[in-house]
């Protein structure tokens, strides 16, 4: 598809999987993600600091869908929308966020947790703007990119996440872009504080080990409507022939020499 034509040569030949457009594996990647978190390896780190969000709801931009997901993007030219503390050594500035999922509720997630699939998973993307003038090296850099990544299982109606659902027939096609502008994404992330933490990658092109993945403990609940509405999304322009936008999560990756560090005994 259109998007293999910006990847180096090399990438062009991989076995991509047939769930989802990624290359199974990266020549050399040694913290390709996602990946499964082995709930009784992970390593209590009594020196990770709670984490700080501090979203402004009026940085929301829009929200579009990709072709891959469908994103909400935010006003990152100032530090109005930033994240701290946790695992990280500076603030980074919230850019976007997308979900993943499942045809069915058996799967849909990227992470899993002790081998289970939830559902669907959101990422909030955030860069450090404070290290990097541009989010673009960001995404190249190991400390550059900041991803919260919240699972999301199947049971009550989630009020916060009804006013997204509300504007996603907007967005149905590739390419579709609808404004979205007061949205305080705070309102999907769990209360409970506690998280693992991983160094890892983005887990579609460029594929880059440039993420510090903070991961909540706690899923947050969503019902079937809005579940399926996810799922009603399509991967393909209008005009084209309708392919449903379903399983858009990246297979596990290898742990390779790698610990997964939680914020709670
Ligand atoms: C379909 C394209 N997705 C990526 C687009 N970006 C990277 C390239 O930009 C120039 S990004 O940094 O916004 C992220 S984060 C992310 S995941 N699933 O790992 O959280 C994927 C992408
Ligand atoms: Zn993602």
């Amino acid at each position: 598809s259109h998007v293999w034509c910006d990847l180096p040569d090399s990438l062009h030949r991989l076995p991509v999987h047939p769930l989802w457009q990624s290359p199974l594996t990266i020549p050399g990647g040694t913290r390709q993600s996602p990946i499964n978190i082995q709930w009784r390896d992970s390593v209590y780190d009594p020196f990770l600091k709670p984490l700080k969000i501090s979203y402004d709801p009026t940085t929301c931009l829009h929200i579009w869908n990709n072709g891959y997901s469908f994103l909400v993007e935010f006003d990152d030219s100032a530090d109005r929308s930033i994240i701290v503390g946790g695992p990280l050594e500076n603030q980074y500035r919230l850019k976007q966020f997308h979900f993943h999922w499942g045809a069915i509720n058996e799967w849909g997630s990227e992470h899993t947790v002790d081998s289970k699939f939830y559902p669907a998973e959101l990422h909030l993307v955030h860069w450090n703007a404070v290290v990097y003038p541009t989010f673009e090296e960001a995404v190249m850099e190991g400390n550059g990119l900041a991803v919260i990544g919240v699972f999301l299982k199947l049971g009550a109606h989630h009020e916060g996440l009804q006013t997204l659902v509300d504007a996603l027939p907007a967005v149905k096609h590739k390419d579709t872009v609808i404004e979205f502008d007061v949205f305080d994404p705070s309102c999907l992330i769990p209360s409970c504080p506690d998280y693992w933490t991983y160094a890892g990658s983005l887990t579609t092109p460029p594929l880059t080990e440039s993420v510090t993945w903070i991961i909540k403990k706690k899923p947050i609940e969503v019902d079937e409507n809005q579940l399926e509405a996810f799922r009603m999304l399509l991967f393909t322009s209008d005009g084209e022939e309708e392919k449903r936008m379903v399983d858009n999560f990246r297979p596990l990756q290898p742990l390779m020499n790698r610990t997964v560090r939680s914020s709670f005994q």
